[in-house]
């Protein structure tokens, strides 16, 4: 597959846009007018740069407004077309993207649109140029991909094809099958971008809320699976107006984009696998054994399965003192130090928790690393190394387990650790040499962890552990916090073994206390004696507010006595059609905290209802 990008999904300079795109990877680049007609390079420069660096100069765009107009507006818009035409072979490029009029056209007819882009094809003809025509989701009279290819048709011109974007096709929900008529001939250019599903007016959700393939919610590997059975070979490139990406560091944005594509082939080929016979080549049915080859070559990653848990979570800081008893109140055994390494160990059941002390000086607590359980470490790194994610290098002793560990958008360390089918875990017996473990007597498995990410990483980090982790990302929900709304996203796996929510904190003011804090939850057989347990060892819980208890009183109707035990402890309640979520809090500690969990019958949730008052009770306490 031949990957390209649209120069306006990135921030900088066309120069710099350029280089990151190299450093990427990327075959091919789009080149967004503004970016041109702002840069001191001239053309010639550009087109030198592009060689030097190995980066193919795929299309020119946008042309606008050409179609369905007056004669003496369609005088005007030849003229300009050949300003551009000239343009384009001084940078030796050959496609222009023209997309359908949204403001000038006045004549509704395929007739006079046909013969008006008749005489373009013909213009572009002399000049060696292929036009690629693209309905534009809010053109005017043209809006339909097939209403744009019908027009192709009937011009029969062969410099003018049609440009297949997927936005314009999926946020009008057209049915992307038909794409598979299309002669592959006729298709010039394919762009692709995925987004969040949102009710809004199409135009202002596709130049600021589009994303990469993998970050929104678009059935892209099936666009693009139709897209490869028409027969279609050539590029396939990233066209994403994106208010953050559009100020982010440049060549993280790259490679980020990069990762999609990668992904988004992998998806598309799955996608063609599984769905082998069901097209207009069903007469190969029979599946996979049969499947028939098509033009474009689709790569593929080392397979991985989702995750069958947490392996471990580690937390960080200068001064460990806080962290040691809160984990001991919670019911953590201390199971000792590592034979060579500044860490702890602490568990409960199958939670484990490692205190690291070797952050630097006056670093607050904070979660620095997870670990996995995967089928195959090597396998699973191999697939997020091709995914471009970094690697992470830990040193490790000859006779150590040794893990391999990527680095994610927020700089969490994640491990991939041999997972066994008892889940226990056999670094753990590089702890606590000659100790007599004190192991706890409690049954708990790390059910969840809560990771705050900075509001310029958040879409990546998305991607990041769907491509490289296979979690599946669960739809995006609002909390309301004293210091704005906090957006949310769970990442998890099917069954539930490996749950991770991702939180976009709301930006930080001026001087004011860090408020966003990250925290990680164990699930426990029986909360209320768990956190009988925690108040007798001192436990410092987090004090859930009297009006909380009267408005779950109102809600659920819940009997005098077990809500007299909820207020007791300060616990937190959320009940659905599949079962009951009991839980607390640990008061914070740098930027970390704890959270203890009882789920009963099918409950899937995390509490949602109850966010807000955490969040409004955290704030509180920072503030006090
Ligand atoms: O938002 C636009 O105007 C615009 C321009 C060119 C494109 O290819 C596109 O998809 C959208
Ligand atoms: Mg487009």
């Amino acid at each position: 597959m031949r990957t390209g990008i649209a120069t306006v999904c990135l921030s900088g300079t066309l120069k710099e846009k350029m280089q990151a795109c190299a450093i990427a990877g990327f075959d091919g680049i789009e080149i967004f007018e503004q970016d041109l007609v702002t840069s001191p390079l001239s053309p010639e420069d550009v087109r030198k740069m592009a060689a030097d660096l190995g980066l193919g100069l795929d299309l020119y765009q946008p042309f606008r407004d050409f179609d369905g107009v007056t004669p003496d507006l369609l005088k005007a818009n030849l003229r300009r077309a050949e300003a551009k035409f000239k343009l384009m072979s001084r940078l030796g490029m050959d496609t222009i993207l023209v997309c359908s009029n949204v403001a000038t056209a006045t004549i509704d007819d395929d007739g006079v649109r046909a013969e008006q882009l008749a005489q373009l094809a013909g213009l572009a003809g002399d000049h060696g140029v292929k036009v690629a025509y693209e309905a534009l989701a809010w053109g005017k009279y043209v809006n339909d991909y097939e209403h744009a290819y019908r027009l192709v048709e009937m011009v029969d011109h062969p410099n003018l094809g049609t440009c297949l974007d997927s936005f314009h096709i999926l946020s009008r929900d057209w049915d992307t099958a038909p794409i598979e008529q299309i002669n592959p001939e006729k298709i010039f250019f394919v762009q692709v971008a995925d987004a969040p599903k949102l009710s809004m007016d199409v135009l202002s959700w596709s130049r600021h809320y589009r994303v990469f393939p993998g970050e929104g919610q678009f059935e892209l590997a099936k666009f693009m699976g139709h897209v490869v059975r028409a027969g279609y070979t050539g590029p396939v490139s990233l066209e994403v107006f994106n208010d953050v990406f559009r100020q982010s560091d440049v060549e993280r944005t790259a490679v980020d984009a990069m990762r999609s594509l990668i992904w988004l082939e992998e998806q598309s080929a799955k996608w063609l696998g599984d769905n082998a016979g069901t097209g207009t080549d069903g007469a190969a049915a029979g599946g996979a054994a049969h499947r028939r080859r098509y033009p474009m070559e689709l790569a593929t990653l080392p397979k991985v399965n989702e995750p069958a848990g947490f392996n471990f979570a580690e937390v960080k800081a200068d001064d460990t003192a806080q962290l040691e008893r809160l984990l001991g109140q919670l019911g953590f055994g201390f199971e000792g130090r590592h034979r060579t390494k500044d860490v702890q160990l602490w568990t409960m059941g199958q939670a484990r928790v490692i205190i690291n002390e070797q952050a630097a000086s006056h670093a607050e607590p904070s979660i620095a690393a997870l670990g996995f359980d995967v089928d195959s470490p090597v396998i699973a790194s191999a697939r997020a190394q091709q995914l471009k994610a970094p690697v992470v290098a830990r040193k490790v002793q000859a006779d150590e387990e040794v893990f391999q560990g990527i680095s994610a958008p927020d700089s969490t360390e994640i491990f991939l650790c041999q997972g066994s089918p008892d889940g226990t875990a056999a670094w753990t017996h590089e702890f606590g040499e000659g100790l007599e473990h004190a192991r706890s007597a409690l049954n708990a498995v790390i059910d969840h962890v809560n990771l705050a990410q900075p509001w310029q990483h958040f879409d990546e980090a998305v991607l990041f552990y769907t491509s490289a982790l296979a979690l599946e990302p669960q739809p995006f929900a609002e909390v309301p916090s004293p210091s704005g709304l906090v957006r949310s996203q769970v990442m998890e796996t099917a069954d539930g073994a490996v749950r991770l929510v991702l939180n976009l904190a709301p930006v930080q003011q001026g001087h004011a206390p860090k408020t966003y804090q990250e925290h990680i939850a164990f699930a426990v057989d029986d909360l209320v004696a768990a956190a009988r347990a925690a108040r007798s060892r001192g436990l410092d819980f987090l004090e859930i507010p009297a009006n909380y208890y009267e408005d779950l009183d109102a809600r659920f109707d819940l009997a005098p006595g077990f809500l007299a035990t909820l207020r007791e402890l300060n616990l937190l309640y959320d009940r659905d059609a599949d079962g009951e979520f009991l839980h607390f809090y640990t008061a914070t500690v740098g930027s970390v905290f704890f959270e203890m969990v009882e789920r009963r019958g099918g409950y899937s949730g995390y509490g949602a209802p109850n966010a807000p008052v955490r969040h409004a009770v955290q704030y509180d306490s920072l503030h006090r």
